[in-house]
């Protein structure tokens, strides 16, 4: 047996046509939406991801700032830029890249950026309404684990599902999702006693580690639904995921490719989280103009 394998190309085309048609319609209503990306790291998984959000926004027709601080960036500089940017009417979605300089904390340093400029979810204002099951951007890639999943017709409902790793990132709001579509959610960590013994009793496994080759064969039970968010940068040059997938393929019954899985789904999400945003406001400025003609 060999694992179904989970592309997200499909997913992520879909969503990018539809975001690249909200978003001509937003510009020719003179919106042209617009995401800041704020970097303070060097890390090598978030280049990726900033240079897949780059080309995917310019494909889409959203406006994309690059603002890079640099990886030694104090922790006030970096809250500062994101409550300038908040502050922008011209700016839709804020995003900062994790990880953070000297061990700052994303919650922390989220509360900087404006709720409705929140568009990965990452203040603890967003991530508190996600937890209390109430509107609120949520992390793309949690989004896109759940997304990927439904796409694939994945039954959620009353399936067992192990969440590896805790980040505010991708763990925990990816758990809080797998909860509100009626899995049966089990969160793992770093001081898991017996990490191979929780996964393998899981219908569904999602790895959010950052640990190229962590989940194997005996981490997975057979026939279960293996969902690898790890983008781990190789030697030579490329990407592969917390699974190995050399291993698990001979015994789960699907699993998602690194890269072309969830990683784009992620990307797509982002863009469209930017568009909705900036529809909103466009929404509250006509609001404003009618209401001062009127
Ligand atoms: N494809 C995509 O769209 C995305 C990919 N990523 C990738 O996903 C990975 C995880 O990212 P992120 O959540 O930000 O990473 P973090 O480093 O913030 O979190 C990693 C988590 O894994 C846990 N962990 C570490 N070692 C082990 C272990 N041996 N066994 C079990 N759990 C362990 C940590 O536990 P503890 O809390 O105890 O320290 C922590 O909760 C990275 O490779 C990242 O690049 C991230 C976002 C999007
Ligand atoms: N606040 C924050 N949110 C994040 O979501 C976040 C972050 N910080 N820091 C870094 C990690 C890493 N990450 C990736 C997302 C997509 C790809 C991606 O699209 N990868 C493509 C390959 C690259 C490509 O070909 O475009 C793929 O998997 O097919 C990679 C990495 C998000 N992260």
């Amino acid at each position: 047996m060999s694992a179904a394998v989970l592309s997200g190309k499909e997913l992520s085309e879909a969503i990018r046509a539809e975001t690249a048609s909200e978003a001509a319609e937003l510009a020719a209503a003179g919106i042209p939406p617009r995401l800041a990306v704020v970097i303070a790291t060097a890390d090598e998984s978030s280049a990726w991801y900033v240079r897949s959000i780059a080309r995917a926004a310019e494909k889409a027709g959203i406006v994309c700032d690059l603002v890079d601080l640099g990886p030694d960036a104090a922790a006030g500089t970096i809250r500062e830029t994101l409550a300038e940017l908040s502050g922008d009417p011209v700016v839709h979605g804020v995003i900062l890249q994790t990880p953070l300089p000297g061990g700052a904390a994303l919650e922390d340093l989220a509360s900087a950026i404006a709720f409705e400029k929140d568009v990965d979810g990452a203040s603890p204002l967003s991530l508190g309404r996600l937890a209390a099951g109430l509107p609120a951007f949520a992390p793309a890639t949690a989004e896109a684990v759940v997304a990927l999943l439904d796409h694939h017709a994945i039954e959620l409902s009353g399936r067992h599902a192990a969440v590896v790793g805790r980040s505010t990132v991708v763990g925990k709001p990816a758990a809080h999702l797998l909860l509100d579509r009626n899995a049966t959610v089990t969160v793992c960590h770093s001081r898991t006693a017996d990490l191979a013994a929780v996964t393998s009793a899981a219908d569904i496994v999602v790895a959010a580690v950052g640990r190229a080759g962590l989940i194997t064969a005996e981490h997975v039970r057979p026939g279960a639904v293996v969902v690898d968010v790890g983008t781990n940068p190789t030697a030579e040059g490329g990407l592969v995921g917390d699974v190995d997938a050399g291993s698990v393929r001979g015994r789960a019954g699907a699993l998602t490719p690194v890269p072309g899985g969830v990683g784009p789904v992620t990307t797509a999400l982002l863009l469209r989280h930017t568009v909705r945003a900036a529809a909103r406001t466009g929404g509250a400025a006509a609001r404003v103009g009618r209401e001062g003609s009127g």
